[in-house]
């Protein structure tokens, strides 16, 4: 890796302010297989030490100014923003998106530092009026302690400044443990916030065994608050593990989102929005478009257009040039893909575009585009996580936000009509945390990120974020000497 700054590329784990454990683990570049480093293979007593060191610093770091807290985070983003092309060449490496989207995501990461540095001065209490003449109710937030944060492969840079940036704001102190497949951006990210000036002990990365670790930091009643990004069946596992010492959870999980295009859609839009909503990260994302559910009256014609923007996309190594489309992270991911193909054309459903492994063999595989898919199909009930595009027919607006209910996750939703008044009556009646309207793009920092039933618990990003890492403490303040009427 031709990296401007190598000492960016660790291969040992950062707690308590020293860089700690073997090189074990090998990363793999999913484009290539090939090494591209090493990390730690720690287990449940080093989490225990993490975790320590957090609980000791936290005393020092959450009685910090929020603005001398601000600043330092300020400062990572800064060097973040300073180091990008080299961070978007690690991302790229272990990940696998091309260099331009891996550099957007170390953009759309620093801008969470960025939002939560200045955040950390508003997090404002209230004085509500009091039930006694001679007391007053005053609420503070205070942090919660220590968090746990777990985090996924599929944006290795966002995924960890969303939690860690709103975290370390309030005054939380962090043991953060990254996915196997990338954790050399956030090895990256923690050697940026040592230079930053972020105190020994406040953030600690570790890498390694994930069920000892993660069953220490769930259990260990230091930790005060986990928060997690992956898959629906992890997250059920980490609920369940710290019901016994009721920590505060936050779970950001799997979707299944509906993408609707009605009748009365402008279809040029739509088709661009279905083709960011899906293919962006090659379709491995939580709110990707799992259910393209199109209107009778304009169906052939929006699978014709969708059709010739998906033959378009470039697919390649993330470093060649004009490549869209990177390779998915693993065999498994493409086989589940593949698995995901076949059940549907056995059930009827027609290949329009791709739907074949990419000549390039290995993690490759054609941007793929399918009609007549039927609610029968595997396709509709599981995230796909990859870059395929099934799409349905639906008759009315009803049947619509049924077949967009009927599901048990509920994380994001599109839809592309040109009647307000529709426009707000779906989005409405979709459950789910994030509806686009007329849009296919929906993350930044600004706005809470999040979803319902079985896509998880609380919001990420904006000043929503804030509240899973603080608690409200109503104090009753009395004796203030004042005579009563
Ligand atoms: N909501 C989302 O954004 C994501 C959804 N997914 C969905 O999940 C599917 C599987 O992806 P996968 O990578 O396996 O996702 P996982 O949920 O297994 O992994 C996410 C994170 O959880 C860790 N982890 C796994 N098991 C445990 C455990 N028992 N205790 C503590 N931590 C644990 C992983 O560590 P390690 O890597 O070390 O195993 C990783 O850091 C995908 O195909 C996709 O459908 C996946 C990623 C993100
Ligand atoms: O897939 C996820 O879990 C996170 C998605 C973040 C985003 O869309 O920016």
């Amino acid at each position: 890796m031709n990296l401007k700054d190598a000492s960016l590329l660790k291969s040992r784990c950062l707690v308590n302010g020293e860089w700690i454990g073997n090189p074990e683990i090998v990363v793999e570049n999913p484009s290539t297989n090939e090494a591209i480093g090493s990390v730690p293979r720690l287990g449940g007593a080093d989490a225990r030490l993490a975790i320590k060191h957090a609980q000791t610093a936290f005393p020092h770091w959450s009685r910090m100014t929020a603005k001398e807290r601000g600043k330092i985070i300020r400062r990572w983003y800064e060097l973040m923003i300073e180091n990008k092309d080299d961070l978007a060449l690690i991302l790229t490496s272990e990940q696998g998106k091309p260099l331009a989207e891996a550099a957007g995501e170390i953009d759309y990461a620093a801008n969470f530092l960025e939002f939560f540095a200045e955040e950390a001065k508003r997090v404002y209490g209230e004085t509500i009026p009091s039930h006694k003449a001679n007391a007053r109710i005053v609420v503070t937030k205070q942090p919660v302690g220590v968090v746990a944060a777990i985090t996924p492969w599929n944006f290795p840079a966002a995924m960890i400044t969303r939690k860690v940036g709103a975290a370390l704001a309030v005054g939380c102190t962090v043991v953060c443990k990254p996915a196997t497949e990338t954790p050399l951006t956030a090895l990256a990210l923690a050697e940026l916030g040592q230079r930053a000036g972020i105190p020994a002990g406040v953030l600690n990365v570790i890498t390694g065994k994930s069920f000892e670790i993660g069953e220490e930091l769930t259990s260990n009643p230091a930790v005060r608050a986990v928060t997690f990004t992956g898959s629906t069946e992890v997250g059920k596992i980490l609920m369940r593990q710290c019901a016994s010492t009721i920590k505060k959870v936050a779970l950001e999980l799997g979707g299944n989102a509906p993408f609707i295009v009605f009748d009365d859609a402008d279809l040029h839009a739509a088709v661009k929005g279905a083709v960011e909503a899906k293919f962006r990260n090659t379709g491995q994302t939580c709110v990707c478009a799992n259910r393209i559910l199109v209107q009778s009256g304009v169906y052939s014609v929006f699978i014709e257009l969708l059709a010739k923007e998906v033959a378009k996309l470039k697919v390649g190594d993330g470093t060649g040039r004009g490549v869209v489309q990177g390779p998915l992270i693993n065999a498994a991911a493409v086989r589940k893909v593949e698995e995901h193909i076949k059940d549907a054309v056995e059930l009827g459903a027609e290949i329009v575009v791709g739907g074949e492994r990419h000549e390039l063999g290995g993690n490759f595989i054609q941007p793929t585009v399918l009609k007549n898919v039927t609610t029968s199909m595997l396709l509709t009930r599981e995230e796909t996580f990859g870059p395929l595009a099934p799409v349905c027919k639906f008759e009315t607006e009803e049947e619509a936000v049924a077949l967009a209910n009927d599901t048990p996750s509920g994380l994001a939703a599109y839809l592309y009509s040109r009647d307000i008044g529709r426009c707000w009556r779906v989005a409405e009646a979709l459950e789910v945390g994030m509806v686009g309207v007329n849009e296919g793009l929906l993350a930044t920092e600004l706005a809470p990120f999040g979803g319902v039933k079985e896509s998880g618990l609380g919001r990420e990003g904006s000043h929503y974020g804030i509240e899973e890492f603080v608690e409200a403490k109503y104090m009753l303040v009395g004796g203030l000497g004042i005579p009563t009427a």
